[in-house]
């Protein structure tokens, strides 16, 4: 898997950045996170096929009501905010994020590329739920997290030996 030498890391203004509008989203945490995964399911279906619950569900409002959903929403958002709360910790932000990676890899063996789209679809629906701070330079500081997120996460994969199945994710 292709992993570049180091991920670009942000600067005190960026990270000043990105703290001031995680605020409001994770205020409403369990909400967005919700409506994050829901897209994401709904427009890349073949993501569902790691979760037990609702692997064969295709209505938006019976996933809803899944308490398997509503549980990844929060972690993937409670990890968002350690990963945040710790910008000015590299060390505490790389070990957070090599466990959320081994355990994908090794334990839920999801495909890396899925990271990938879940990043997409997070900045989608932060800058639709929230225009007022995610304007096009905060849109483009996030874009620069999520990569470095993918990055610790793919080089988690990398050092348990991932090999990669399936060029297509979707
Ligand atoms: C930023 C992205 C993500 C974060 C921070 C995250 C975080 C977590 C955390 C903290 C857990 C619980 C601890 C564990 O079992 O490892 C978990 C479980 C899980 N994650 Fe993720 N995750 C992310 C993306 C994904 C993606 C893209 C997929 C698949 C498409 C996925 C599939 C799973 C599954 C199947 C479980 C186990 C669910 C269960 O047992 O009910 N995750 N995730």
């Amino acid at each position: 898997m292709e992993h570049p030498e180091r991920a670009e890391p942000l600067t005190d203004a960026e990270r000043e950045m990105v703290q001031d509008t995680w605020g409001p989203v994770y205020k409403n945490c369990e909400e967005v996170g919700v409506s994050v995964l829901i897209r994401f399911f709904v427009n890349f279906p073949s993501a569902k096929q790691y979760f037990s619950q609702f692997q064969d569900m295709d209505d938006p409002e019976e996933m809803e009501r899944s308490a398997q959903l509503k549980q990844h929403a929060c972690r993937v958002m409670g990890a968002i905010n350690t990963v945040v709360v710790n910008l000015h910790d590299p060390e505490k932000v790389s070990s957070v994020l090599a466990l959320v990676g081994k355990a994908h890899a090794v334990k839920h063996k999801v495909e890396p590329m899925y990271f990938k789209i879940l990043s997409g679809v997070l900045l989608e629906v932060f800058t639709e739920e929230f225009p007022e701070f995610f304007t096009a330079d905060v849109q483009l500081v996030w874009t620069k997290l999520m990569e470095l997120v993918y990055w610790h996460v793919t080089g988690a994969y990398t050092e348990v030996g991932w090999v990669q199945l399936s060029s297509s994710a979707v």
